[in-house]
């Protein structure tokens, strides 16, 4: 997706397709889901229908008029079409570039006696396991449940840097499409043929699942209003007009009847939506709904996670520093043995770190021990022996770990803990059963260009919160490094999720982003939950939308589209209402002429005849259709503000716009049309 080719190589045969798509789409059952462009195609047949027994309606007949409005009619609704069309057809494009990257693949399953079996990925089902090796192509999406390996999410993402991806960790994650470049993994299969989460997506860019949001179904209930009150203003004209002894030609009436309806905005609304969630997708970022890609136009609240979000997630043992009384060896012999069996980036930096010191130990003396895994509840992990037990975490935990055996915590160790983590690491107390032995400095690197995306956030007016399990002080180093406007520490999982609910409380819209399995409760909480890539399945499940790049910048990107979206779809619908206004001052004088001569005060435009006004209206009703398919799939371009002033603005510019341009466009058309005659 990151590669423009695909695009360009595309743009011709994208127009073909659409072109066709519009006239498929003038089905009379496809178009009644657009209420408006309904009507607009019932007042074309009747057109028709005039055309072909002038009699049964007391047509004048003048076949040339009833045939132009007729055709005008017809184009209004292909160009309409044609909007939506290129909008899904953009999509479509897209999710032939995702497919590619998933088409039949071979998986090596493994059955229960530890066998390979061979078998095409289609036939993958949830919880399998299978077995990828270096040069492999991951078969399907899943969570590593052994070993490590770099990957090639490439084909993807687009981004060309291979990943490091292990088990147990917050990056454990893998996507059907990428390619093992070293070692070995085996991988729970978590979804069934169909179900992966760019399938999901590729349903959702095909507009095959595209649900409409709230706003645009209200808007759309707006626009049937507008229809139906004009629907009855000039059914009733007729009989009015008969009263006062003047017919008007229906085929006048239906160019009111049409002029006057919200035609602009009702053409192009589906097409903003669609063009929304594809231009989301085009910053590596997958919305698995419209409803979302909208909401993010209205967030107040950005809550962030630290580690694997803010910083790279990859914490590894940097400095060991013995506690008074400890020595250096003790301390990485007790880090070691609390770290054999944890298989979190951490715990593997340990035994990294102790094998470069060097530091030797032997297996066989830590066997047959009790594991204590990490967990953020615990926010420990350990190892438990016969003759010793082994712990490292938090400085908090450790310390009442120790102080709860009756062991001792002299006041320089708080010291040493505080100092690492003033410098923004991470430090994790190691201790043997009740004697503290001194800290493991883990380092972490904050991911580059975060702080000018976060002062863009600030700009509109959004409020950023950094919420980590991580320690107080760490915390704050961290977020005064990046410029967030609060931070909170020592976050258990459910602490995430009342951190989302207090915000929203205060009427706030929030947005949430993270990596972890601790994270996804609050993801799934959250207005708006962005998963990192490169993190857990449960992450990325409780998301509604996942960041291919794992850069948390993009969210200012999804913010702005949501508010590009909204603030289009408001633009372009004040346009559609006030130039619909100023439709009148071309038709009804014409319409009217015959019996209302007073009505001529109206002929600002001074049109050279009422019937080249009717079709001059008509005619750029329906081309200022196609005149804003570039805004409505592109957006309304627009500096970093408030949503509120954002939509003032715009409504101002394109209302009052709105009112002026059918002025200058009818007078243009009406002076081509005179050069016909
Ligand atoms: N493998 C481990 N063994 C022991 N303690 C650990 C281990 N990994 C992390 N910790 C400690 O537990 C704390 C909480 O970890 P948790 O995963 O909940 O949050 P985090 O990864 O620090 O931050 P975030 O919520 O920002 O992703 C860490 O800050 C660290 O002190
Ligand atoms: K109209
Ligand atoms: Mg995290």
């Amino acid at each position: 997706m990151a590669s423009n080719d695909y695009r360009n190589s595309m743009t011709g045969k994208l127009v073909r397709r659409a072109l066709l798509d519009s006239v498929r789409k003038l089905n009379p059952v496809r178009m009644m889901s657009n209420p408006v462009l309904f009507v607009v195609e019932g007042a074309a047949v009747l057109t028709l229908l005039i055309l072909v027994f002038p009699a049964a309606f007391h047509a004048s007949g003048r076949q040339g008029y009833t045939t132009s409005v007729f055709l005008i009619l017809l184009f209004t609704i292909l160009f309409a079409n044609f909007a939506e069309a290129l909008a899904e057809g953009r999509g479509q494009a897209q999710a032939d570039f995702l497919r590619k990257s998933q088409t039949g693949t071979k998986a090596k399953r493994l059955r229960k006696d530890g066998s390979v079996q061979l078998v095409p990925s289609s036939e993958l089902r949830r919880k399998d396991l299978i077995l990828i090796e270096k040069g492999d192509l991951v078969p399907g999406d899943g969570e590593i449940v052994a070993g490590a390996a770099v990957i090639d999410e490439s084909a993807v993402t687009g981004e060309s840097t291979p990943v490091l991806k292990r088990a147990h960790g917050d990056s454990s994650s893998v996507t059907g499409g990428t390619l093992v470049v070293s070692d070995r993994i085996t991988v729970r299969i978590t979804a069934d043929p169909g179900e992966s989460f760019l399938d999901r997506m590729i349903q959702l860019v095909e507009g095959a699942k595209r649900q409409k949001s709230p706003n645009e179904v209200a808007l759309n209930s707006l626009l049937i209003v507008f229809t139906i009150i004009f629907l009855i203003v000039v059914v009733t004209l007729a009989p009015i007009a008969g009263y006062v002894g003047v017919t008007i030609e229906t085929s006048t009436l239906i160019a009111l009847l049409v002029c006057l309806i919200p035609t602009t905005i009702g053409g192009l609304l589906s097409a903003i939506g669609i063009a929304g969630m594809s231009r989301v997708m085009r910053f590596n970022v997958l919305a698995m709904s419209g409803k979302a890609v909208e909401t993010a136009g209205d967030i107040g609240t950005v809550i962030l996670d630290k580690t694997g979000t803010i910083t790279y997630g990859n914490r590894r043992a940097y400095r060991f520093i013995p506690a008074p009384g400890a020595t250096e060896r003790e301390l990485v012999a007790a880090a070691v043995a609390a770290s054999l069996h944890d298989e979190t980036p951490e715990g593997r930096s340990v035994l990294d770190y102790a094998k470069s010191i060097p530091f030797e130990w032997n297996e066989a003396d830590y066997a047959g021990g009790a594991v204590v895994p990490f967990s953020a509840e615990n926010r420990m992990s350990g190892l438990l022996l016969e003759d010793a037990s082994y712990y490292k975490g938090a400085a908090q935990e450790i310390k009442a770990h120790v102080l709860r055996s009756g062991g001792d915590y002299p006041a320089l160790a708080d010291a040493i803990g505080e100092d690492i983590a003033k410098e923004g690491g991470t430090p994790l107390a190691v201790c043997r059963d009740n004697r503290l032995l001194g800290f493991i400095y883990l380092k972490d690197t904050i991911k580059p260009g975060l702080k000018e995306k976060l002062d863009e956030l600030r700009q509109m007016g959004i409020k950023t919160i950094m919420c980590t399990g991580d320690n107080r002080l760490t915390a704050e180093t961290i977020a005064r490094e990046v410029g967030v406007d609060e931070c909170i520490a020592e976050c258990k999982p459910e602490e995430k999720i009342r951190v989302v609910l207090a915000e929203q409380a205060q009427g706030k819209m929030v947005a949430m982003t993270g990596d972890g399995t601790n994270d996804a409760p609050a993801l799934a909480q959250a207005d708006v939950g962005i998963a990192m890539n490169s993190g857990t399945t449960a992450a990325k499940e409780a998301a509604n939308m996942v960041n291919l790049d794992s850069d948390p910048a993009k969210l200012i990107q999804v913010i702005f589209t949501g508010k590009q979206l909204l603030v289009t779809r408001g633009a372009l619908t004040a346009f559609s209402l006030a130039n619909d206004f100023s439709k009148y001052f071309a038709i009804l004088p014409a319409a009217l002429a015959g019996f209302m001569p007073q009505m001529d005060a109206l002929n600002v435009m001074r049109l050279h005849s009422p019937e080249s006004a009717v079709l001059s209206a008509l005619i750029f009703n329906a081309l200022i259709i196609p005149a804003l398919i570039p805004v409505a799939i592109r957006g309304v371009r627009f500096a970093p503000m408030s949503a509120d002033k954002l939509l003032q603005r715009n409504l101002l510019i394109y209302g009052v716009g709105g009112i002026f341009i059918p002025f200058l466009g009818i007078k243009a058309v009406d002076m081509a049309l005179r050069l016909f005659d």
